[in-house]
Order: C-alpha cells, then sequence, then structure tokens
C-alpha cells in the first residue's frame, strides 16, 4: 500500500480521499527540515503547500518518493531539478486556488486605496479620525499588470469591472487574448510609466527576480501603488523601502515576502504598506479546492500511473493510464534490453530512435518514448525513469527521434527501437499480443519471438549444426533449468540468436562456460 506524507495544513479533505482511495496518510505539519528528512525515506508521496522546503537534501533521503504534490501552484519551494534527476514527479493544482488569490489581489487594491488597515486599528483605538484618511477611487485608474496568467487574467477581469484601464506586461500573453480579456498588451517600460496600480502575478523565476527593483520602480509614476499576492523576490524589498519613504511609491501591500514567515520584516515599520502573512490562497473554497485536486492527481499516479499537471513529466490521463501500461511496459523492456546490449560496450550513445507503427502509432506517445529512454538508460547509468529519462538522455547529448508510421507489416502495433553508438546500430521490435501482453519480435533485423521474463540468456552464435546441443548441455550440466527456448536467424548457415528463459539467475561461471562453446559469437545474461 502507497504512503503519503502530508507535512503542511492541508484541508482534512485530502486525509479522507487518501484514506478512502486505499493509501496509508500521515498528517504531520510543521515539521522541522531535520525532522522531515528523519522520515522521507518511509513515503512513496509528499503532499505540500508553501511552508515545506523540498530541497536536494530531502530528496537524498528520500529513496521511496515517486511524487510531489502541491496543494496550491508556486512550485518554487521544491527543487524541481533535483526531483526530476532523482526521477521524482513534481504535480500542483494550477486553478484551485486562482479565484482567491486574485479576489484578495483586489482587496488588497482597495485596501491600499482607502489605507483600511490603519482605518480600522484607528477607529478601534477609539480615535475617529474622519479627515486624516483621504483615499482615492479606482475609477479610471490605470492597473498595470505584470504576469497576466491565470491569476492576472481573473484579475484583469475584476478590474474591467471596477471600470479600470488595465495594461498587461506578459511576454507569453497573445494579442488575441489580451483583446479577450479586454486589456492592453504593452512592454514592461510602457506600463511602469503608465500604471497607478502595478499588481504582479508571475511565477519566480530567474527572469522575474527583482523585476520591481531601484530602477524599475524609479520609472513608475510618482505616487503609484504596488500590490504584491505573487511571490516575495519579484520585488527588491530595499528598493521598495527606499521609494516608500521617499515618497516615489505611495503604498505597497504585500502578501508575500522575500523570507517567509516574515516575523521582522523593515517594511512593517511603514505606515504606508499593508501586510498579510500569505493569505493569498487562504479561503476555505480555495483549500478544499487544492486539498481535494492534489490528493486525488496523487492517488491517481501512486495507483494507476496516470499523471495530471506535473511540471516535471507528460500528461497520462486517468483514461489513458491503463491503455498506455502494457505500452510503457513494451517500451521500457525493449529499451532494457537494447540497453543492456549496449552496456557491455564502451561507446557512447548518439542517437536513440523510437518508431511507432500501428496502434502504438495512435497513443500519446510522449509518456512511452520516456519509457523506452529510462529502459536503454538504466542499464548504463543506473535507476533512470520516466521523469527523468528525457533529461538525462538531453544532457548527455543524445539525440532522441520519434517517427509514427501507418501500419505497415504483420502486427497490429509494433514499436521499433534504435540505438546508434559510435560503433553500431541495433534495433529491436516489440508487439502487444492478447490485448496487453509485450512480446519482443526481432533484434537487429533478425525475427524471434519471445515473452520477456525476469532472466533470461541472450546468445548470438553462427547457424551451424552442432550449437542447440552443446549448449543445452553446458546449461544442463550447470543445473540451469530453461524455461522457453527461441532462436531465430538472418538466413540459413548466417548469424543467429538463441534467446533463452530461465526459472533462475544465471549461476557464476556459466556464462564464461557458454561464451568458450564452438560456434558462439557472444553470450550475455539479461533480466527485466
Ligand atoms: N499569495 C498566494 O497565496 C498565491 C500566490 N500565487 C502565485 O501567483 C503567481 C501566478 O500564478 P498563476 O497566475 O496561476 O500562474 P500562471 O503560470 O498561470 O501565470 C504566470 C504568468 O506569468 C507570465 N510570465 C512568465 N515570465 C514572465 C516575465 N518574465 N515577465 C512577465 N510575465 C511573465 C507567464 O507568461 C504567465 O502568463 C505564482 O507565482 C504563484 O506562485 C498563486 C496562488 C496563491
Ligand atoms: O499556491 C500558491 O502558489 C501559494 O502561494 C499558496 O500558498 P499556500 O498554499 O497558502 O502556502
Amino acid at each position: 500500500m502507497p504512503r503519503v506524507l502530508i507535512s503542511d495544513k492541508l484541508s482534512p479533505a485530502a486525509i479522507a480521499i487518501f484514506e478512502r482511495r486505499g493509501i496509508e496518510v500521515d498528517f504531520k505539519p510543521g515539521l522541522a527540515p531535520a525532522e522531515l528528512r528523519a522520515i522521507i525515506g518511509e513515503y512513496d508521496g509528499l503532499a505540500i503547500r508553501s511552508a515545506t522546503k523540498v530541497t536536494r537534501e530531502v530528496l537524498e533521503v528520500a529513496p521511496r518518493l515517486r511524487v510531489v504534490g502541491r496543494a496550491g501552484i508556486g512550485v518554487d519551494n521544491v527543487d524541481v531539478t533535483s526531483a526530476t534527476a532523482r526521477g521524482v514527479v513534481v504535480m500542483n493544482t494550477p486553478y484551485g486556488n486562482a479565484i482567491t488569490t486574485a479576489e484578495h489581489a483586489i482587496a488588497m487594491m482597495f485596501a491600499l486605496a482607502r489605507q483600511i488597515p490603519e482605518a480600522s486599528a484607528s477607529t478601534k483605538a477609539g480615535k475617529w479620525e474622519k479627515n486624516r484618511f483621504m483615499g482615492v477611487e479606482l475609477f479610471a485608474k490605470t492597473l498595470g499588470l505584470i504576469g497576466c496568467g491565470n491569476i492576472g487574467s481573473i484579475v484583469a477581469d475584476r478590474a474591467v469591472g471596477l471600470k479600470m484601464k488595465v495594461v498587461a506586461f506578459d511576454p507569453f500573453l497573445s494579442e488575441k487574448r489580451a483583446l479577450e480579456l479586454g486589456v492592453e498588451k504593452v512592454e514592461l517600460e510602457e506600463l511602469l510609466v503608465r500604471a497607478d496600480f502595478v499588481t504582479l502575478h508571475t511565477p519566480l523565476i530567474e527572469q522575474t527576480r527583482n523585476i520591481l527593483n531601484r530602477e524599475t520602480i524609479a520609472k513608475l509614476r510618482r505616487g503609484a501603488r504596488i500590490i504584491n499576492c505573487a511571490r516575495g523576490g519579484l520585488v527588491d524589498e530595499v528598493a521598495l523601502h527606499e521609494a516608500l519613504v521617499s515618497g516615489q511609491i505611495a503604498g505597497a501591500a504585500l502578501d508575500v515576502f522575500e523570507e517567509e514567515p516574515a516575523t521582522a520584516n523593515p517594511l512593517f515599520a511603514l505606515e504606508n504598506v499593508v501586510c498579510t502573512p500569505h493569505l493569498g490562497a487562504a479561503t476555505a473554497e480555495a483549500q478544499e479546492n487544492v486539498a481535494l485536486q492534489v490528493a486525488d492527481q496523487m492517488a491517481d499516479f501512486l495507483l494507476s500511473g496516470a499523471v495530471s499537471n506535473a511540471i516535471n513529466m507528460p500528461s497520462v490521463s486517468a483514461e489513458e493510464a491503463p491503455r498506455l501500461k502494457p505500452y510503457m511496459e513494451l517500451a521500457r523492456h525493449l529499451g532494457a534490453l537494447v540497453g543492456q546490449l549496449t552496456a557491455s560496450g564502451d561507446d557512447a550513445i548518439r542517437v536513440i530512435r523510437i518508431e511507432y507503427e500501428g496502434h502504438a502509432a495512435e497513443l500519446n506517445r510522449k509518456p512511452l518514448t520516456a519509457a523506452a529512454l529510462a529502459g536503454v538508460l538504466t542499464p548504463l547509468m543506473g535507476a533512470v525513469n520516466m521523469v527523468n529519462a528525457p533529461v538525462v538522455a538531453r544532457e548527455r547529448g543524445i539525440d532522441v527521434a520519434e517517427t509514427i508510421h501507418e501500419r505497415t507489416g504483420e502486427y497490429h502495433t509494433l514499436i521499433r527501437l534504435t540505438v546508434v553508438t559510435d560503433a553500431q546500430t541495433r534495433s529491436v521490435e516489440g508487439t502487444l499480443v492478447a490485448a496487453d501482453k509485450p512480446r519482443l519480435v526481432s533484434i537487429k533485423g533478425i525475427a524471434v519471438e519471445a515473452d520477456f521474463a525476469p532472466h533470461m540468456l541472450y546468445v548470438t552464435n553462427h547457424d551451424k549444426p552442432g550449437f542447440i546441443g552443446r549448449f543445452g548441455t553446458a546449461l544442463a550440466d550447470a543445473g540451469v533449468n530453461i524455461a522457453t527456448f527461441h532462436l531465430g536467424r538472418a538466413s540459413e548457415g548466417g548469424d543467429a540468436i538463441c534467446l533463452v528463459s530461465l526459472d533462475a539467475p544465471l549461476p557464476e561461471g556459466v556464462l564464461a562456460t557458454v561464451r568458450t562453446l564452438p560456434l558462439v559469437v557472444q553470450a550475455k545474461d539479461l533480466s527485466f
């Protein structure tokens, strides 16, 4: 039974889903990093929000971990590169808290415009300072959106409803989408000089870190106001502090901070700053949404291999997962066969070509290709899976080519895998029989039909009388029982292949004996 750890404060809905789906779940919010490292090794899945930091150090001590599920959007608290390298899927819930967060940004904009927090504190203190709190209208003001994705678009929609003029800077926003949203697409420079309010809605990545810095803040209209409900780190807090003190910026509303939890930030001392403790996603509705979604996505993956909303892996829908499963097994086995044959040489792989024919060509091929790559690369470099295989291949400069063909041969479905090294090119082909059983149908162009078995012996030999008898005797002398025996040859008297499945791993020394037999060219033990 898979085990999942919930290490942040998730709605109990998530626990209920995991339990209902037969997954053992531990709810331990607020673990210190050392406490997390001490127990993470026992889990297949980790469900988090923004508090848990899934660092390389955590991943290094998590050999069982297959999936990190982020109940929310931002995954900047997860070392996705390390997770990918270790074959751990990272998934998020990209829409569940978007409306809630957009509403918080709008609330923060009103709070700034009318100084609601200060006015509330003053009124509660019995001061009735009616003349102190003079606000500004939002009507007809210009709102500058930095980032116009899910949340930015919802903010734009609400702001248009408030009769604001909305300009957006987002390199990936199309003119068509901008038109649909009723926003004007502009460059950052133009946004800075036009906006009365600026609101940030981008992920925190290298290109967006400190996007509002001393230089860009100086270009803003004097008296502009800034709202950040995306990530601390998008706004340089030192530069913001200076601009708030100098009056260049009239006010800032911050839900997120460079360092969180933020308990002693110099910005807190400024009157024209409104702060909330990363509450963007904190509504009952959003927390229910993201908890349900993350638990279902993680359960789907752990139980059936379905992948949705993964940051580092192609999607596989719940309907596709059972159909793809036997194909993934076929692709991985074919890969494992060529990988093991290639592993004996020391020449580098240049190209891995995967060809899909017939029914296989109609499927979602990305996960199949990833499975084939994982199969090829594991014997060469250990523990490569579908998550990290494409990255490992790319890092090693391997050219991965995917081709589809109409059905041409005798098989209704076929995967052909070719691995090209400096020294040689090896091709294997496989199909599915009885709907879902992987079967090898050729090696290096020689037809040889065999099912994959945990322990196999692969021999190439000259097709001459005498080989089979001597080979059988050698195995019998070593007490090795042959489970199945498959033969193929290129032509009469030419190159031949013998593939044997065994009931147990080959005993020590038998391979060396087989290699000395007359007519044997090479022998290799294989495992699947
Ligand atoms: N305060 C909170 O509690 C919450 C914060 N967030 C944060 O909100 C942010 C946005 O979330 P979504 O809208 O769902 O993400 P999204 O991925 O839908 O949208 C992000 C947008 O930023 C744009 N972008 C990327 N690089 C850019 C650049 N260099 N300059 C300008 N735009 C750029 C992208 O094209 C995309 O349209 C994320 O950082 C997320 O972590 C999300 C939920 C809750
Ligand atoms: O979804 C996001 O990106 C958020 O920032 C929400 O964070 P939280 O889950 O409330 O810690």
